[in-house]
């Protein structure tokens, strides 16, 4: 059995308001979900690390191949409006925020679609919510506000007005970003670039990301 529910994403309206975005909780289904979060890799550096300098197995194994599966791709291309056949996956993995991530940002243009998916068993913490928000100088005046717990999906459409970000929090925040990207080149580029401050963090912990 998937361990996406599929059908929960079909039943969601996607929002227009303030950019395109969807919302579906309990997008990994609950009784699966603890099993996944066993098999999250270990990670002890901030920042978003590519798979391919992780040790990804078992569950989380199946739940990466399944985000880049042709089902899952042709809901988000019906959702979304777009034929999204041409364009390269690219995925990252995060285990911790720093206080500095979370600023407000659109996501760089070589992005489409973003796809976060949030992997923190519960959230208690004010911090770390990631909001959709109206504009890209205020971050109380937001759309929505995402926990990022229980396999929570947020998926939206990269624009020039795909303002996101959260309040400061700092610890253990795990999150999975998949994204299509414009091409081949960007993920060779951005996993580079991924790989290039994982190194420069193992030399000091505390650089920015
Ligand atoms: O982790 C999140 O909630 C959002 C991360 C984000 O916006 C990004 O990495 O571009
Ligand atoms: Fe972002």
């Amino acid at each position: 059995m998937s361990l996406l529910d599929l059908e929960a994403l079909k039943n969601t309206t996607r929002k227009s308001d303030p950019y395109d975005y969807l919302v579906v909780e309990n997008f990994i289904r609950p009784e699966v979900f603890a099993g996944v979060v066993r098999d999250y890799p270990p990670m002890t550096t901030t920042g978003s690390v590519p798979p391919s300098e992780l040790e990804i197995k078992g569950a989380f194994a199946e739940l990466l191949e399944e985000m880049d599966g042709p089902e899952f791709r042709a809901l988000i291309e019906e959702k979304f409006g777009l034929d999204l056949s041409t364009y390269p996956t690219m995925f990252t993995v995060r285990g911790h925020c720093h206080k500095g991530n979370g600023k407000i940002h659109t996501d760089t243009e070589s992005k489409i679609i973003t796809v976060l998916l949030y992997m923190n068993e519960r959230w208690e913490a004010d911090g770390g919510r990631l909001r959709i928000l109206r504009s890209g100088d205020d971050l109380e005046n937001y759309a929505e506000e995402v926990p990022p717990y229980g396999g929570t999906l947020l998926v939206f459409r990269r624009s020039d007005k795909s303002w996101h970000g959260h309040e400061p929090f700092e610890g253990p925040r795990r999150a999975i970003q998949m994204n299509w990207v414009t091409s081949g080149k960007v993920v060779e580029k951005e996993q580079r670039r991924h790989r290039f401050t994982q190194r420069l963090k193992k030399l000091n912990p505390f650089a920015a990301d």
